[in-house]
């Protein structure tokens, strides 16, 4: 599923028109028709449903649902809250289309009938501004926003809510809160922003014929179910330990032996065929009762952490993690340092691992084999040396620049964990829910995405997987045996048997 920008979309637009022949009005008769289905399947009969529509094409596809469920017997009140003269484009056509039917239009000439209007309805359609507001909403927008938002009907948006921006990057706005958006050919960007993805609620897409072989596709896209029964690497019959790749992971210190314990687990359970972890001696034997099929080589240490240099041969490894549980003294530099002139294979740096790393980009960009960086906003944060709040605003821009700045591939986790490559393409994750926010999590993703790379493929294919099947293990856990409350890392390192059985 793309994402698009505003831009983006009305590219779309114009090679549907201009190189396919698709009229403008036929896609916006396909929108309103595709939205009223839609609609249609999520309300009884009997529910009293009002259309809002605004001048531009937005309201045109209002014009449209209205129409539709008049025809199919809906009790429908469509009101126009733009002036006559400011309806424009295809607008113009559909509203006549609709008079022409017989059906009446309401126009916003009486506030108080209009709010007597929302408060008996069920259903609020809000087909007021899509792609192409721009700026804080104008009257009457602003005040009819604030108006639907205190009504108790159920709110479906069309496209996007009102008010609320299609592009990342503005902070200051009022939308309507949607219980459900209809989005139209495409998922727009804010619909995976972190603050503007509440006003959405839930989201439907709905195909409106556009010639999709025709399109420039954005190289931004949800990563989905079926992407990765495509790509996840098949297991041969004849295949021994060695065909799954040989890794290393190097972390874990005395106060945080979990870490690097519940990664190696879920790097074994996600197929890695044979696993080192390289850990402070101390940590060793708890770490081992815990992981008994990984081998084990033990750093020097002081106080409990990592402090020596790497002694053996680093050349046989097929890929390696550093990070989890690792501890942020000043060593763990050095240490990260060596692995990135070390280590010839991908390198995944994860959580104290980033920690030093400001002062080791130029190492991460000159390394000639792929580097993965698995940040959380706050590591993001720290990395980029901004406030978090600055960058989650602007997250596909700020992980875009930093991606192919640095030469790496970047994780940036959350509840849409954006995966970029260092040539800019973007995958989103949306699988997961609430019971992933918990310690340990993160060390988890670590170790399916090492066994994700170790099994072959393509890197950005193989970490848009492994993040997919972190999230999906949470919800078949939460589905079935657990609360969001009490779902824990291990419970998810032992529930990827049941996701990966969805994909055999
Ligand atoms: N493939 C496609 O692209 C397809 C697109 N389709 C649909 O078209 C939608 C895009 O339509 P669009 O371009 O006409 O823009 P739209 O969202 O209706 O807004 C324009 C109107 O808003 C007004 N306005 C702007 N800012 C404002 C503000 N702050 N406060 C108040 N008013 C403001 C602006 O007024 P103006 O600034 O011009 O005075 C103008 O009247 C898209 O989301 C989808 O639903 C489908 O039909 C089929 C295929
Ligand atoms: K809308």
């Amino acid at each position: 599923m793309d994402i698009v920008t505003a831009q983006e979309m009305y590219e779309w637009d114009q090679v549907a028109i201009k190189s396919a022949g698709i009229e403008g009005k036929i896609l916006m008769e396909s929108a309103g028709r595709a939205a009223a289905d839609v609609i249609e399947r999520r309300i009884p009969e009997h529910h009293k449903v009002v259309v809002l529509i605004g001048a531009g094409n937005n309201g045109g596809d209002g014009f449209v649902i209205a129409r539709t469920l008049l025809n199919r017997g809906y009790e429908v009140e469509a009101w126009q809250v733009a002036a006559d003269e400011k309806i424009s484009g295809d607008a113009i056509v559909h509203k006549e289309i609709f008079l022409a039917s017989g059906y009446s239009l309401f126009q916003l000439n009486d506030w108080d009938a209009l709010t007597q209007s929302l408060e008996k309805a069920d259903v609020i359609v809000d087909a007021m501004l899509g792609i192409g507001a721009k700026g804080p909403l104008r009257s009457p927008f602003n005040e009819i926003v604030e108006l639907v938002n205190k009504q108790n009907s159920c709110r479906i948006a069309v496209d996007l809510p009102t008010g609320v921006p299609a592009d990342e990057g503005i902070e200051e706005f009022d939308g309507v809160r949607a219980d459900l958006t209809v989005v139209i050919a495409a998922l727009k960007m804010s619909a995976v922003v972190q603050h503007t993805r509440p006003f959405y609620g839930e989201i439907e897409m709905v195909e409106i014929g556009l010639p999709v072989r025709k399109l420039r596709h954005p190289e931004r896209l949800v990563w989905q179910r079926h992407d990765v029964k495509r790509s996840l690497p098949e297991r041969m019959t004849n295949s021994h330990k060695g065909s799954h790749g040989k890794g290393l992971m190097v972390g874990g210190s005395d106060l945080m032996p979990g870490s690097i314990a519940m990664s190696a687990k879920a790097a074994l359970r996600s197929g890695a065929g044979l696993l080192t972890v390289a850990t402070a001696k101390e940590v060793i034997p708890s770490v081992s009762s815990y992981v008994q099929e990984a081998t084990f080589l033990a750093m020097s240490e002081t106080a409990g952490k990592i402090t020596g240099h790497i002694k053996d041969d680093l050349q046989g490894f097929d890929a390696a993690a550093v990070g989890m549980g690792l501890g942020r003294h000043p060593e763990a530099q050095e240490l990260i340092e060596e692995l990135l002139e070390q280590i010839e294979a991908p390198l995944l740096i994860d959580a104290d691992g980033l920690f030093h790393l400001k002062e080791l980009f130029d190492k991460v960009a000159q390394r000639p084999y792929p580097t993965i960086l698995t940040p959380h906003p706050g590591e993001f944060a720290r990395l980029l040396g901004k406030p978090i709040k600055t960058i989650m605003q602007s997250p596909f821009a700020y992980c875009r620049s930093f991606a192919c700045k640095h030469r790496v591939y970047l994780v940036l986790k959350g509840p849409a964990t954006i995966i970029t490559s260092p040539e800019g393409k973007q995958r989103v994750d949306l699988t997961g829910n609430a019971g992933l926010a918990k310690g340990g999590t993160g060390d988890v993703l670590s170790g399916i995405l090492l066994a994700m790379v170790l099994q072959g493929g393509s890197i950005l294919d193989g970490i848009s997987n492994g993040c997919f099947i972190h999230g999906t293990t949470a919800e078949l856990l939460t589905d079935e045996q657990h609360a969001m409350r009490d779902l824990l890392a291990t419970d998810v390192v032992e529930g990827l048997s049941q996701t990966f059985r969805t994909f055999s």
